[in-house]
């Protein structure tokens, strides 16, 4: 991304009430994963609503790069044609990922299953972030790193296999981007591709799958986890999709709008697969006022219409399986839980530390800044909730779109304005931010 040689501070100021109706882009996970179906699929695929963050156009590009046509129809609106499973092309420049974790690992699972090569490169903070998690099980299936940066970081050249060999695997930690790395792999395998994960992680790449024409089997495994199978060689047959906005956008305005009391605002066609709804049912047991109406289910995805209004909150314990499902949400967790009357703790929270940034330290000390007890004991975060959050404090985003959006947050109800250093890397996942946020009464400037 070119914006990492300017940065553009923010201050949020304590706001009146908002309100208003509002629209979060489309999802991020899903976007990815329909450019990346589509570039691997025969035919068309059309899809509607995708968000036109920065990640999700640097993985349009790489599939564009790897020989699939994409192209944009109207506005969220694009197509893809692609080139069938193990059909990519040789790509002739590296594969820039930009701030995407998602779209550079989905990208090397399925990259793993063609008979190319290919360089993966990202900014400074992808470049920081770990890749052998992806390339250990993608070697197992006989692609094979040719060469990368210390620890097996970006820039990274990997060698798809030629006869890629269907694998048993147990992911290590509770990752889609692992388990999607494997199963697009598994697309160029003969057999059954399992993946076994002991906490269940989002299943977009799952349904996805399946909607493109796959035949994939998933069962429980012991009391959190699942067993996904899914048959190699498929012929995946492009089709449309419909992106559903991103929850794990809507968590700002949600929790902006039970922080400012007195606000009353609406949230449409928000994605509610179980999997990504860890936040809502937190901030329910913390006292907000959030109403879910109009729940459709039409699309392959399932949504639903948020009302959320101004509450107060106590603080709460969140239990460490929660955390696959609302993996990104916890800055901003974090932030209402500032608010709250009493202690928060936030259990098993280690893989914040391998996300755009050290989530772990960043939110302790976005919250330390602005006058807020917090403490990490191990993987766990506690934070005191006064009541009230004193704000004054100048927040470092470190590359993080979450960061910036949860620092502002805060400043919108905390005593004294809070300022963040750069808003630039917003554009990552939620690039009218800002103006929405302002539209629903935000001051933010
Ligand atoms: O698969 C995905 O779309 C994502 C999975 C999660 O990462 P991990 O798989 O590393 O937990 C999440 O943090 C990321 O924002 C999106
Ligand atoms: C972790 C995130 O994304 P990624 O892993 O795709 O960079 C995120 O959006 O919070």
């Amino acid at each position: 991304m070119s914006h990492s040689d300017q940065t553009s501070p923010l201050e949020a100021r304590k706001s009146a009430a908002l309100s208003g109706t509002a629209r979060v882009p489309g999802d991020k996970s899903i976007s990815h994963r329909a450019l990346i179906l589509g570039a691997l699929a025969v035919g068309e695929t059309r899809i509607s609503g995708l968000l036109e963050g920065q990640d999700v156009i640097d993985t349009g590009k790489a599939m564009r790069a790897l020989g699939a046509r994409v192209e944009r129809t109207g506005e969220f609106a694009w197509t893809v044609r692609g080139v069938g499973v193990a059909g990519f092309a040789q790509p002739e420049a590296p594969l820039d990922f930009g701030n995407s974790g998602t779209g550079c690992r989905l990208a090397m699972g399925a990259v793993a299953g063609s008979p190319i090569t290919a360089t993966f490169d990202g900014d400074a903070s992808l470049r920081s972030r770990p890749m052998r998690r992806i390339v250990d099980p993608l070697e197992q299936m006989g692609a094979r790193v040719i060469q990368s940066h210390e620890g097996g970081r970006l820039p990274l050249t990997l060698q798809g296999a030629r006869d890629p060999l269907p694998i048993t695997y147990r992911t290590p930690v509770p990752s889609a981007q692992i388990k999607s790395a494997v199963l697009l792999a598994g697309l160029s395998a003969p057999g059954v591709t399992t993946v076994i994960e002991a906490e269940a992680s989002r299943d977009h790449t799952e349904l996805m799958l399946q909607h493109f024409g796959a035949t994939l089997v998933t069962e429980p495994e012991g009391a959190h986890g699942r067993k996904i199978s899914l048959t190699g060689q498929p012929e995946l047959r492009g089709a449309r999709v419909v992106v559903p906005a991103d929850p794990s956008s809507a968590a700002f305005p949600m929790v902006a709008a039970l922080l400012v009391p007195g606000s009353d605002i609406v949230l449409t066609e928000v994605m509610t697969n179980p999997l990504r709804t860890g936040l809502i049912t937190t901030l329910r047991e913390m006292g907000g006022a959030i109403e879910e109406s109009e729940t459709r289910d039409d699309t392959g995805e399932p949504m639903a219409q948020f009302r959320i209004r101004g509450s107060r909150l106590r603080g709460v314990e969140v239990p460490p399986e929660r955390a696959p499902s609302m993996i990104d949400e916890y800055l901003v967790l974090a932030v209402a839980a500032a608010f709250a009357e009493g202690t928060t703790v936030m259990r098993g929270l280690h893989e914040l530390r391998v996300k755009e940034s050290d989530r772990l330290e960043a939110t302790a000390d976005m919250l330390r800044v602005n006058g807020v007890k917090v403490e990490i004991v191990g993987d766990d975060l506690i934070v005191e909730g006064k009541g009230h959050v004193p704000g004054g404090g100048l927040v470092a985003t470190h590359m993080d779109h979450r960061i910036a959006m949860s620092a502002l947050v805060m400043g919108l109800a905390a005593d004294r304005p809070v300022k963040v250093d750069d808003t630039a890397f917003i554009a990552t996942s939620f690039p009218d931010f800002v103006p929405m946020m302002r539209r629903l009464g935000g001051e933010l400037a």
